[in-house]
This record gives structure tokens, sequence and C-alpha cells, in this order.
């Protein structure tokens, strides 16, 4: 799948950054273009792979270059004032060569934060592409004004997609390490499951398994409806030889040794969906009650089977209960590496977003609380009994 993406502040110019490295080191094809933008200079220049022609400075006569410090209404004041800026950089991408745009924010901070819905909502009005969003939720040890940022990104930023595909911070932070460290490990974590992901369709066609492999059509079905969505991932080191047949099974010719492969593969990729599923989501939560769901199943044709995908696929439709579960390969020839990943789309069940929203609303609350407190409008105080998060705008 081919994507246009966009990083907005800090976090989202680092991740794309990163998709554009993993992309010329897997050649996987799915970054087409990659623009960044933020309100603070430092964190462009700190960006080493997306071009220095796209990366688009906002809200310089605001701000002058030095970020907007969490506050992510005025994130999106600028983003508004300075749409056309962005536009300028999106005007350089081939968009007839695009599958989708990726906008990629870290929803805790300002300029991401109040910026990406802006932007989403901007280029849906102008593309016929689908838009998708890649949100990063804060850790929950931020503090307070983070966690009422991403709560309030986070629903105007989902009105504003076609699908919110969200990576929480606070399920993979690892105690003991520097932010930074950590984060290098985080987005390692992030680029990998989303390029398995995207890569699917773009390389790798052809082979004994060709007729079942994923195509971009496939991920854009699955992320279609909207919502949010998590995705799995679970891999294993596997031997590879490209030449097909393990040396035995070439030495006595033997159908036996081929069956013996044949499930072992099977059993293989079951427990890697099983994994994957089960294991540690990008945003944590339950499968049962996903609308629809795609597994991809990457590595060496030789150790991809149909029968293993279809038991990984049917095993998924019961344990959501989604009638909607696509599933295919991901040949990569020269990978020694198996990979299932799973896209969950439409997912409900998610006790990070309840409790982000509720910090939020009550915070928001103390916040409205001190405002009028202070103002002695009493009245104002006892008929406040709007129990809702404000939108963005
Ligand atoms: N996964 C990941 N998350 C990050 C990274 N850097 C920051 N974050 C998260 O993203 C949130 C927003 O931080 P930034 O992206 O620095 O903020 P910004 O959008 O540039 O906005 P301002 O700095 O306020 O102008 C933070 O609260 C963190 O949770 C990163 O490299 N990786």
């Amino acid at each position: 799948m081919k994507l246009a993406m966009i990083g907005f502040g800090q976090a989202g110019g680092k991740i794309v950054d990163k998709f554009v490295e993993y992309d010329k080191r897997h050649d996987s094809g799915i970054v087409r273009a990659a623009v960044a933008v933020n309100t603070a200079k430092a964190d462009l220049m700190g960006l080493e792979h997306i071009p220095k022609d796209q990366r688009v400075l906002i809200g310089q006569s605001r701000v002058k270059g030095h970020g907007v410090g969490a506050d992510n209404e005025l994130g999106a004041e600028v983003a508004e004032e300075d749409i056309d800026e962005v536009q300028g950089a999106i005007d350089s991408i081939p968009v007839h060569e695009i599958d989708a745009f990726l906008v990629v924010a870290g929803l805790g901070g300002g300029t991401g934060s109040g910026g990406s819905p802006v932007l989403a909502k901007h280029l849906q009005r102008i593309y016929t592409e689908p838009v998708y969003g890649l949100g990063i939720l804060p850790g929950s040890d931020e503090g307070g004004i983070y966690t009422l940022n991403a709560a309030r990104s986070f629903q105007t930023f989902v009105r504003e997609v076609d699908n919110l595909l969200v990576f929480d911070n606070d399920a993979w932070r690892k105690t003991g390490e520097s932010v930074q460290g950590g984060y290098d490990e985080i987005n390692e974590e992030i680029v990998t499951r989303f390029g398995v992901l995207f890569g699917a369709g773009e390389i790798g066609q052809g082979g004994e398994v060709a007729e079942s492999v994923v195509d971009s059509s496939e991920i854009i079905n699955t992320l279609a409806g909207g919502g949010v969505s998590t995705v799995g991932y679970a891999s294993e080191t596997v031997e590879n030889d490209s030449s097909g047949g393990g040396l035995l099974s070439r030495l006595t010719g033997g159908d036996e040794e081929d069956d013996l492969d044949t499930a072992h593969t099977t059993n293989r990729i079951t427990s890697l969906v099983r994994k994957a599923a089960l294991g540690r989501l990008t945003l944590p939560c339950e499968i049962e009650g996903a609308e629809r769901a795609l597994l991809v199943m990457a590595g060496p044709p030789r150790h991809l089977n149909r029968k293993g995908i279809e038991r990984g696929r049917k095993w998924i439709e019961e344990q959501t209960g989604s009638m909607e579960v696509r599933g295919g390969d991901y040949p990569i020839t020269d990978s020694n590496r198996v990979a299932s990943v799973i896209l969950l789309s439409g997912v409900t069940n998610v006790p990070r977003i309840k409790e982000l929203q509720q910090v939020a609303i009550e915070a928001q609350d103390n916040i409205d609380d001190i405002r009028e407190e202070s103002e002695e409008n009493l009245e104002n105080l006892i008929n406040d009994d709007e129990d809702e998060l404000e939108s963005l705008f």
C-alpha cells in the first residue's frame, strides 16, 4: 500500500522519519511521500530522512519557531492559519500514485495534538483518497494536561479521519530507561508493526502462494467504516532456504518430509496468530467485538501456507465474533522471519480510552470550577450540567 505520510509535531515527525528509514532498509515501497509539520524549528532540524524541502515550519508569526508548549488549542489555531503552507508541501506529492494519506501525531502535546485533526479535515475536503490517522497516546505519568490534550484531540481526530490507528505509549513504556532511549525502541516497534501491515501487497507478488496475497484494497476495506483500530504482532526466526525444500527432503525427495513440513508450517502460523491477537496490541483492548479484522502472514513463501492462514483467520472470526475477517500472505523471499500481523478495526471495548476520557472530563471540570470560582460566578457553577468533553473545534 502506497502512502503519503505526514508527521505533525515532534512525535509525528520522528515516527514518519523512521518509516522513511524502514522503507529504504526493506525496500517496502510504502512511503510514496513524507512531510513533517511543526511549530518548533529545532524538531524539524533534528529529522534525518525526510527531505528538507518537505519540512514545514508553521506558526512562525505566533511562536517564532519555539513550539506551542502543549497548548493544543493554539496548535489547532496555528494549523488553520498556516494550512496553505502545509498544502504547499502536499502539492508536490503525486497524489494519483498513493492509496491513502496517513497523518501521524502524538496526541498529548500541543502541535500534533491540535494540528493533526485540522490537517485531516483539510485533506478530506480536497482529496478523494482515504485519510487515516496514527495517534500516539501519552504515558499516564506524563501529567494531567497531556491526558486532557490527548482525550480532546482523540475525539476530534477520530471524527475527521477514515480510521484512527492508535498506539498507546502507556502500554509500551519500560521502566528505568531514559525517555529518549525508550522512545527510540517504541518507535521501532511502531514502524515494524505498521510497516509489515502496509507493506503487504507492495512486493513479493508471485511464487507459490500468489493467489492469496493481501492487496491494498483489503487493508482499505478493513479500515473502511471508521472508528478506532489496533494492531497485534508476533514473529519467529526461521531458517530460510529459498531453494525450496529442506536438505533432507531434497536428498530423499520424500513426500513424508514435505507433509511434516506442511504440518509444522501450519502449526507455526496458528500459534503466531494467537500470540499476535492475545499479546500486547498497539492499543490494548478486548478483541471481542472488533467489527473487522485483517490477518497478514509475512515471511519467506516456503514458510507460509494457505491452510495455516485459513485456520488463523477462522480463529480470529471466532474470537472477535466478526463476520468480516480477511486474511492473506505477504511473501518476502529474502527474510528469515515469519510474522503475523493482525489489524483489528472498529474496536469498542478499550479501557484506556474510557479512562482517558473520564480523567479528562474531571480535569476539564476542575479547570472550569477554578475559573468559575475565581470569577465568583456561582450561578454558572450550579447550572453546569454538561458532563461532556469539549471538541477542539
Ligand atoms: N511513541 C513516541 N511518542 C512520543 C515521542 N515523542 C513524544 N511522544 C509523545 O507525544 C506526545 C506529544 O509530544 P510532542 O510530539 O513532542 O509534542 P508536539 O506535538 O511537538 O507539541 P509541542 O511540543 O507542545 O509543540 C508526548 O506527550 C509523548 O506521549 C516519540 O518519539 N515516540
